[in-house]
């Protein structure tokens, strides 16, 4: 930790009168330390840090293989958002994050795939006091297990649950699903990386739907089944061919 901190300051604070840059999550912590000492430990920053890298890395990179193997098994939908990229973009620019809230379809789609196959299937909360849920009262202290996959798949909620329709979500803002679609969890407990997660899922599938084709590898369709875990891997990795689109070498290669 003491030579990282040294790294983090040599390169945050440079008074080569270099203008100032945004700092990263561990060099506001650093500067809070210098305040706070006794509040923002080592151990404190260390442990953040840790639960960021974990809660953040295996959810959107699982989140990101199961939408793309949705959208090889389904190429209509993957044609459809790549003709959606196109004619919003062109061909002289790869996809930025600036981009993203002028493509719906593409939202649609990640929104469908975190409805069949949420990273988080199973989360669990604890009552903080006595309540009655479906019913059954539950005393203060139990830990509660939402079965997210359950309610996102449930035939009786959503329309022929198991089929990937990424027009079910056209026109309808996320606030109306309520409780039936919470990839994120909800409530004072939902997870606090939601905006940076579809940002960076966005713009991953994004950039590879906007510069490469697909084919999947070997014959039918891509396995779909699901592995055990606390974040719903594949049970077999997902295996693809990819070509950069002609139009798109160029700019590839300048990247
Ligand atoms: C597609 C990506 C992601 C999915 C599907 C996801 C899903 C979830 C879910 C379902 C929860 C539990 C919410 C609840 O109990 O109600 C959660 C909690 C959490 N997530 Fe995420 N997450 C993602 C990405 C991220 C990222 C990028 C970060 C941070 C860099 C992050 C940080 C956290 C943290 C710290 C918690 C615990 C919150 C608490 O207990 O108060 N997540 N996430």
């Amino acid at each position: 930790m003491a030579e990282e901190k040294e790294s983090y300051s040599s390169c945050s604070n440079g008074d080569d009168g270099e203008k100032k840059k945004k700092k990263t999550m561990i060099e506001v912590m650093l500067s809070l330390q210098e305040k706070e000492p006794d509040y923002y430990t080592d151990q404190i920053i260390r442990g953040l840090m840790l639960v960021l890298l974990g809660a953040g890395t295996d959810t959107t990179a699982t989140t990101i293989e199961w939408t793309l193997s949705l959208l090889l098994n389904n190429p209509h939908a993957l044609k459809k958002a790549q003709m959606e990229i196109d004619n919003h973009l062109g061909n002289n620019h790869l996809i930025q994050e600036s981009d993203l809230n002028q493509l719906p379809y593409l939202h649609c789609i990640i929104k469908e795939s975190q409805r069949m196959y949420p990273a988080g299937p199973i989360i669990p909360h604890e009552s903080s006091g006595e309540c009655t849920v479906g019913g059954y009262r539950i005393p203060h202290g139990t830990m509660l297990l939402v079965n997210l996959w359950a309610i996102q798949n449930d035939p009786r909620v959503w329309e022929e649950p198991r089929k990937f329709m990424p027009e079910r979500f056209e026109g309808i803002e996320l606030e109306k699903h309520g409780f039936r679609l919470m990839p994120f969890g909800s409530g004072r407990r939902g997870c606090p990386g939601e905006g940076l997660a579809l940002r960076m899922v966005g713009l991953v599938l994004g950039s590879l739907i906007q510069c490469f084709d697909w084919e999947s590898v070997g014959e039918g369709m891509v396995d779909m089944s699901e592995g055990t875990g606390l974040t719903l891997p594949k049970a077999q990795p997902l295996l693809v061919r990819c070509r950069p689109r002609p139009a798109f070498v160029d700019l590839l290669s300048k990247a």
